[in-house]
């Protein structure tokens, strides 16, 4: 399983964060990640955890004030980046030229959807993976493995019915282990979370509940 942590815009300790991911990680021997803020990837990259963006702009160099560039991003440490988040939706097209935007950069894709026929649309673009967030679960601790499973299956089918090579991955009130075994469990290659690590009292023990199943 992937383990995925968006750190949005919480406050919180990036760099700590990051840190104990990693360490956590290696521990358990589970591929862990963060995506921290555009400002905070150099420094959460250089703790040697994997990192993420949690969006890029499609477009390339050029008079684009106040864009994020895929080559940018790759120039601070990050690995991949999200595209089309929940909380940073994007027309179809964009969606497209951002995945074209990361491909010429070198940087991983994952591209998320709403439900499961949105994971046929964008899993039809190609990224390297999708993930499929219900928005109403978002932020609530009520994990998408548990209250809507069907959701999960479905997006399964829903990629593997237009490129079964493409891992789906699911989001939403995830913060344990068990939600994270739930998930694998679904068909779920991987989760993405936020709220379960971010905003815990001791972001290190949640990490490491995570994947006590794994
Ligand atoms: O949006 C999410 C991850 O990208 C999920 O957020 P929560 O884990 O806070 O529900």
């Amino acid at each position: 399983m992937f383990i995925l942590v968006n750190l949005k815009a919480y406050d919180c300790d990036p760099v700590a964060i990051a840190t104990a991911a990693a360490a956590v990680g290696d521990d358990a021997d589970v591929r862990v990640a963060v995506a921290p803020q555009t400002a905070d990837i150099a420094r959460v990259a250089e703790t040697g955890v994997e990192t993420w963006a949690q969006h890029v702009d499609p477009v390339g160099h050029g008079s684009h004030t106040g864009s994020t560039l895929a080559d940018s991003v790759v120039t601070a440490g990050a690995q991949g980046t999200l595209l089309n988040h929940s909380e940073r939706r994007l027309r179809l097209a964009d969606i497209d030229a951002g995945i074209r935007a990361t491909e010429r950069a070198g940087l991983d894709t994952i591209v998320c959807a709403n439900d499961p026929k949105q994971i046929g649309a964008v899993t039809a673009l190609s990224p390297d993976m999708v993930a499929v967030e219900p928005p109403e679960l978002i932020g609530t601790g009520t994990p998408v493995s548990h209250a809507d499973p069907e959701v999960v299956r479905e997006a399964v089918s829903a990629a593997d019915a237009v490129d079964s090579s493409i891992p789906v991955l699911c989001g939403a009130g995830i913060s344990s282990g068990e939600d994270v075994t739930a998930a694998g469990e679904l068909g779920s290659e991987g989760v993405l979370l936020a709220s379960g690590v971010a905003k815990a009292d001791d972001p290190r023990a949640a990490l490491a509940d995570l994947v006590t199943g794994l």
